[in-house]
Formats: structure tokens, C-alpha cells, sequence
């Protein structure tokens, strides 16, 4: 059997004696793209920070690339690449220099480092964007730059937390069509939204809402014979 790249079994988390996560547990194959749909508050950015370890978690198991987070912290993050929801590039650097900041942080020197933002911006199309301060990007440039950066330690698994919040319709189209485009090529991605029109009937989707897993599959499978919105409605009764 292959190894799964993120695995997830039995999560839960609580701010005080709120329980935010409840017993979550999902999968992201290797190479696949799984949606992860949830409105406002269903507990998306709290698992990612889980995954993280800006939080520690207490309960259940979370597996990164076959590595146990809190066994085997420095492997597991070393795997993972994550494109946060708020921006997180230093607008008064470059491009390349916000790069090979982050590159020496995983340890890469600094001509392996140069190489890599290399490689990487290309992948991202903004290879003729290197030397520009990040203040000078458009918004879809700017998430483009950080999914550069968050390849540069050649990850296996990428999550993005609502990666198209506040982007034209264009750039988030571009957004979307790169990071599914990554995953034809061996990065698997985990793309938090809770916008329906993202996803495609062929994706992996775990509906999580107020801080449950309801349903986890293919979205086709989901969905059923009804629309996915009809199908999310149903399942989380809010169109009752
Ligand atoms: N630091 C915190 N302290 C207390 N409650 C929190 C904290 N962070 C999140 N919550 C609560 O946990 C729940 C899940 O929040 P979370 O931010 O994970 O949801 P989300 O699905 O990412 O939504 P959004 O898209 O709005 O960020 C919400 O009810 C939120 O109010």
C-alpha cells in the first residue's frame, strides 16, 4: 500500500472549553489534490495549525510523508509547504530574497538556495519576477510567490488556507489551475475553501463543519446525484 501524504486519525482541539475539532480524521494520497470545504468557522485554519505545530496537539495522530508529528517533528515539517490565509511574504524584499530567507531556514545554503527560487518560480511563472520587491506584485502574483517559497524545500504535501481569499476572478482561476497543475507532479496538495465552485467532481473533498468531518471522498461521490452546494446543504442542514 502506498503511503498516504498526510494522515490525520482522530484530531480533536478545544480553546478553552470550546472544542473546535472533533475526532477529525482524513487523507491526502500522494499526488492528489483534496479539497477541504468548510464555511467560516468550521475549523480549517485550527486543523492547519495543528498540522503545523503552531498548536500542539494533544489528541489523535497527525502523519506527514509517513512521519509522526510529535514523534518525529523536524521530518515531518521538513515535508510539508504551506501557503497561509493572511499574507506572509515581507513586501521590502524580493522575490528572491524572501525565498532564500526561507530557504535557509530548512537549511539550504545559499547557492543550492539561488538554483532552487530558481526552479521553483518558474514552476510558478515568475521566473522574470526575481529581482522585484514583493510590494510591487499584483495579489495573484504575490500567492503565486508563495507557493514558490513554500516548494523550495521540495515538500511532498502543500496546504493552502483559503489561497484565492481576495483575488480576482482571473488570478484565482490561475492560483487554482497551478496548484492542481503541481499535483500532476508528485506535490500532493490539501486546499482549505469554502467556496464550492473550486472544486471538481474527480477531487478528494472532506467536508468538515463546526469542527465534525460529515462526509470524506470523491467529490463526485459526494455529491451523488445532486448538486455538490444541494449535497453540502443537506449534510449540514443549513439550507433547512
Ligand atoms: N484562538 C482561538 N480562541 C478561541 N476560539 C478560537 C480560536 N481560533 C479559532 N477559534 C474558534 O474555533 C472555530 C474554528 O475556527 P477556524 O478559524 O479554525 O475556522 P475556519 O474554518 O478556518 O474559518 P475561517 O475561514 O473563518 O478562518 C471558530 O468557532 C472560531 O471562533
Amino acid at each position: 500500500m502506498t503511503q498516504d501524504a498526510l494522515s490525520i486519525q482522530n484530531v480533536s482541539h478545544s480553546f478553552g472549553r470550546f472544542e473546535a475539532l472533533k475526532d477529525v480524521s482524513l487523507t491526502v494520497p500522494q499526488g492528489g489534490f483534496t479539497a477541504l470545504l468548510g464555511v467560516n468557522g468550521a475549523g480549517k485554519t485550527t486543523l492547519f495549525s495543528l498540522i503545523t505545530r503552531l498548536y500542539d496537539n494533544s489528541s489523535g495522530r497527525i502523519e506527514v510523508a509517513g512521519h509522526d508529528l510529535r514523534r518525529e517533528p523536524g521530518a515531518a515539517l521538513a515535508r510539508l509547504g504551506v501557503v497561509f490565509q493572511s499574507r506572509s511574504l515581507d513586501p521590502d524584499l524580493t522575490v528572491a530574497q524572501n525565498l532564500h530567507y526561507h530557504a535557509a531556514l530548512h537549511g539550504i545554503g545559499r547557492s543550492e538556495a539561488r538554483v532552487r527560487a530558481h526552479e521553483v518560480l518558474t514552476q510558478v511563472g515568475l521566473s522574470d519576477r526575481m529581482g522585484v520587491k514583493v510590494a510591487a506584485l499584483s495579489g495573484g502574483q504575490q500567492r503565486r510567490a508563495e507557493i514558490a517559497r513554500a516548494l523550495i524545500h521540495h515538500p511532498e504535501i502543500l496546504l493552502l488556507d483559503e489561497a484565492t481569499v481576495g483575488l480576482d476572478v482571473k488570478s484565482r482561476a490561475e492560483v487554482l489551475a497551478l496548484t492542481r497543475e503541481l499535483t500532476r507532479h508528485g506535490v500532493s496538495a490539501l486546499w482549505a475553501t469554502h467556496l464550492m465552485d473550486e472544486i471538481r467532481p474527480e477531487d478528494g473533498l472532506v467536508i468538515l463543519h463546526r469542527g465534525r468531518v460529515l462526509a470524506s471522498g470523491v467529490a463526485r461521490e459526494i455529491a451523488g446525484k445532486d448538486s455538490l452546494t444541494e449535497a453540502f446543504l443537506h449534510l449540514t442542514g443549513e439550507g433547512e
